[in-house]
């Protein structure tokens, strides 16, 4: 009988024993990303492009766009792919290094929900793995752990995975990732805002819920558990939260 891609995903007994969190919508708020992060990137692809044009990993991306869009000029493909908000491994990868600039300089500094470092630190210290799976680039998750406004909190996760692993919206890369980090599929918590992400990791036999901040407006009504904070969704799955 084929299995149903989006069971209910009701909370087991056992607590799991690893978190795997999406950033935007879910630890970071969605206006920082879109109101801040971005339009830093937008302004600073130009210059990028133009005066690294020579290092190895700008070229590499500037050829992966070619592949990807051939006869495309780089920055004109760069900004469609910004417009449309799309998920694209060489915009991700140069986004993260405009930022790096941002970062260094300290004009970025990453502002995480108040619910977030808590929870996780209480999560971290019962021994609960945690790990990141987000669109943004592997330096760019690094990056924004690495400064926030709580300072560097990047010793909580265990693990960073980004689009090398697939689109978030494929099982098979939630798959990937579960065999790269030697989990067991049941075992893994997957937390996002995004439905068809949900729907994804649950099709591969992970464990969901879905974050529903009311700052950014998300829409509920799934079938995957729901929760406004990590501390309702700990609760909810039987991890440790703040007294
Ligand atoms: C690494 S922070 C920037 C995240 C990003 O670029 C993005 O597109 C949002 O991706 P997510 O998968 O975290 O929703
Ligand atoms: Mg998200």
């Amino acid at each position: 009988m084929p299995s149903d891609p989006v069971s209910p995903n009701i909370a087991p007994l056992m607590p799991p024993r690893v978190a795997l969190l999406d950033i935007e919508g879910t630890t970071i708020p969605v206006s920082f990303v879109h109101d801040v992060l971005f339009p830093y990137a937008r302004q600073a692809l130009p210059g990028l492009l133009r005066d690294h044009a020579d290092d190895p990993q700008v070229r590499a991306q500037v050829a992966e766009i070619a592949r990807l869009a051939p006869g495309v000029p780089p920055l004109a493909q760069l900004e469609a792919w910004m417009d449309r908000d799309e998920k694209v491994a060489p915009l991700k990868a140069l986004q993260g290094m405009a930022w790096a600039q941002g970062y260094r300089t300290g004009h970025l500094s990453a502002r995480l929900y108040p619910d977030v470092l808590p929870v996780l630190r209480l999560w971290a210290a019962a021994g609960v793995v945690l790990a990141v799976y987000s669109s943004g680039s592997v330096a760019a998750q690094e990056l924004i752990y690495g400064h926030t406004d709580d300072g560097d909190v990047t010793d909580l996760f265990s693990g960073f995975y980004d689009l090398a692993m697939g689109g978030k919206r494929v099982a098979s890369s939630y798959a990937n990732i579960v065999a790269r980090a030697g989990w067991v599929a049941g075992d893994v918590l997957f937390l996002s805002d995004v439905v068809a992400e949900l729907d994804a990791a649950a099709q591969a036999g992970l464990r969901t819920c879905q974050i529903v901040r009311p700052e950014d407006a998300t829409c509920a009504g799934t079938t995957h558990p729901v929760a406004a904070t990590l501390i309702a969704a700990g609760r909810m799955f039987g991890l440790p939260v703040p007294a």
